[in-house]
């Protein structure tokens, strides 16, 4: 397993520093949840590691630097993101949709046919994210939260070593909450997960490890306790939660 290397991160849009020299490591297997007040550059912060806004300082993940590189090569060394609303295929199926990420080598015909077998990867993931008994369903008839899990499914397919999954449990139920919880411990057993979020009672529940940004910079870091703890972070933003 790897983990997450960041020095000196830095990302400006028109001479504004969106992420302004942050430093952070997340452990291999971690679950680090970043926090932070509207526009503290978390989204940016993955974005920049994904490849998708140039940054300058370092991003490695394990022993590959990834900034510079453009966002296949990036997702290619298996690093997966989610975006805060599911992009899944909503008219094809559960088991289609995971077939599609999975599909690397395979024709588009070959891939909607109806198989007789289901590659081992994907029925692994279909068991990981509890959509096995769902998989003839069409995406767009699931409920908001399986939407996510299908979408971390997609990833899972793919081998992904880091996840970054921005605000997963937005919009879900208390249930969906628990079970995405329950989810990304599975998931980190053989895999890094960073979760941006805004959900407190989720980030108390289900973090290891935390980072909270503000106005670009690292603000606090540790646990949950610890950064709860922290009076900087009750100033600008857990006191207000
Ligand atoms: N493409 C862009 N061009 C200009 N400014 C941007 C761009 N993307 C983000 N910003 C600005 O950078 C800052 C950080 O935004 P970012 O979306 O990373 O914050 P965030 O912590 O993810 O916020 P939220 O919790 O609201 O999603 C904000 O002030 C935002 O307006």
């Amino acid at each position: 397993m790897s983990g997450l290397s960041i020095r000196d991160l830095r990302v400006t849009f028109d001479g504004f520093a969106a992420v302004d020299g942050v430093s952070l490591d997340v452990a291999p297997g971690d679950i680090r949840f970043l926090i932070g007040p509207n526009g503290a550059g978390k989204t940016t912060l993955v974005d920049a590691v994904t490849g998708l806004v140039k940054a300058s300082g370092s991003v490695r993940f394990g022993e590959q630097a990834l900034l510079g590189k453009p966002v296949h090569q990036i997702a290619r060394l298996g690093i997966g993101r989610t975006f805060q609303t599911a992009t899944v295929f909503e008219e094809l199926t559960v088991l289609q949709n995971l077939d599609i990420a999975a599909g690397a080598g395979r024709g588009p015909w070959t891939m909607l046919r109806r198989r007789r077998s289901v590659p081992a990867a994907v029925a692994e993931a279909l068991e990981t994210i509890g959509l096995a008994d769902q998989r003839d369903k069409l995406a767009g008839t699931l409920a908001h939260g399986q939407k996510q899990w299908l979408e971390i499914g997609m990833l899972l397919v793919q081998d992904v070593k880091l996840l970054l999954l921005d605000e997963p449990v937005a919009g879900m139920s208390h249930e969906e909450r628990d079970a995405t919880g329950a989810l990304l411990g599975v998931v980190s057993a053989d895999r890094t997960v960073v979760v941006i979020e805004h959900d407190m009672d989720f980030m108390r529940s289900f973090a290891r490890t935390v980072t909270v940004l503000h106005a670009g910079k690292v603000l606090s870091e540790g646990s949950v306790a610890e950064v709860q703890a922290d009076p900087a972070v009750q100033q600008v933003y857990l006191g207000a939660a």
